[in-house]
């Protein structure tokens, strides 16, 4: 049976095909990039791990997340409670979310902010940019390392930032040789879902310190972040926990001062 991974690529191949018969919207208006990788090792640097927090109404793994979901209310929840960057899914079909979303929450806050989504062509990356987008994505799963470097560079040229995800050792390898400049482990397995920190510790010891580490998914904890904090571990992705906690719960303020 083709894993969801599968699916996801294949419906994404269809919008990306969709995207180029109908062309980008003219761009709009929009500031200069915000440096994603300098915000997460600056706040790294004032001693704390770097919160990424992420607006996404649903998942395949954990189906409806946020029934009145709000991305603007939630990132500028996510800014005051101190996150160092927010993450915006624009996936439409598995996770409900869209560009617009992405939109709205840039010109809502002044973090950076990373578009998250399947990225397999040159045209997502400058419909990215065109949105205002300060980072992308890039999945180490589905790119080889030569579309890693070039789709990097690319992003780069827009002054984006790319965060490079990884699941094991031979994707890491593939991102090292690709050049990326930040290496996100997502401790989710995108072919069973199974969740596991260990995976962040165990890559963390084959990263050169120069490049910094974002561990992703399924962190619920202070004290799972301060784990990441001793392992060196610069940021981390949490999506879930903070969406559940809502914008009154005290969770991501605890998180961003550990
Ligand atoms: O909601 P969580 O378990 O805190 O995870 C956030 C983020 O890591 C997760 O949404 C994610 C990581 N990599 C992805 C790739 C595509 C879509 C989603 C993701």
């Amino acid at each position: 049976m083709a894993s969801i991974l599968d699916r996801i690529v294949a419906r994404k191949r269809e919008e990306v095909a969709a995207l180029k018969r109908r062309g980008l919207p003219p761009e709009r208006e929009k500031d200069g990039p915000r440096g994603f990788i300098r915000a997460l090792v600056a706040r790294r640097a004032g001693g704390q791990v770097a919160i990424i927090a992420e607006a996404k109404k649903a998942s395949p793994s954990r189906g409806l997340i946020a029934p009145d979901f709000d991305p603007v209310a939630m990132a500028r929840h996510y800014q005051a409670a101190g996150a160092a960057a927010v993450s915006v899914l624009t996936e439409r079909h598995f996770f409900q979310g869209g560009l617009d979303d992405l939109v709205q929450v840039r010109a809502a806050v002044q973090v950076p902010v990373l578009r998250k989504d399947f990225i397999i062509d040159a045209l997502q990356i400058e419909e990215a940019a065109a949105a205002g987008a300060d980072a992308v994505l890039l999945i180490a799963a589905i790119l080889s390392p030569g579309q890693l470097r070039a789709f990097r560079e690319q992003a780069a040229a827009y002054g984006m930032d790319a965060l490079v995800e990884v699941h094991d050792e031979a994707e890491l390898e593939s991102a090292l040789t690709s050049g990326a400049q930040l290496v996100g482990v997502n401790n989710r397995n995108l072919h069973d879902f199974t969740v596991d920190l260990a995976r962040s510790f165990r890559l963390k010891a084959l990263v050169p310190d120069s490049v910094p580490l974002v561990s992703e998914s399924g962190i619920t904890s202070v004290h799972e972040l301060l784990r990441l904090k001793e392992a060196g571990i610069t940021a981390a992705l949490i999506g879930e926990s903070l969406m559940r906690s809502g914008k009154s719960g005290p969770l991501l303020a605890e998180l961003a001062g550990a």
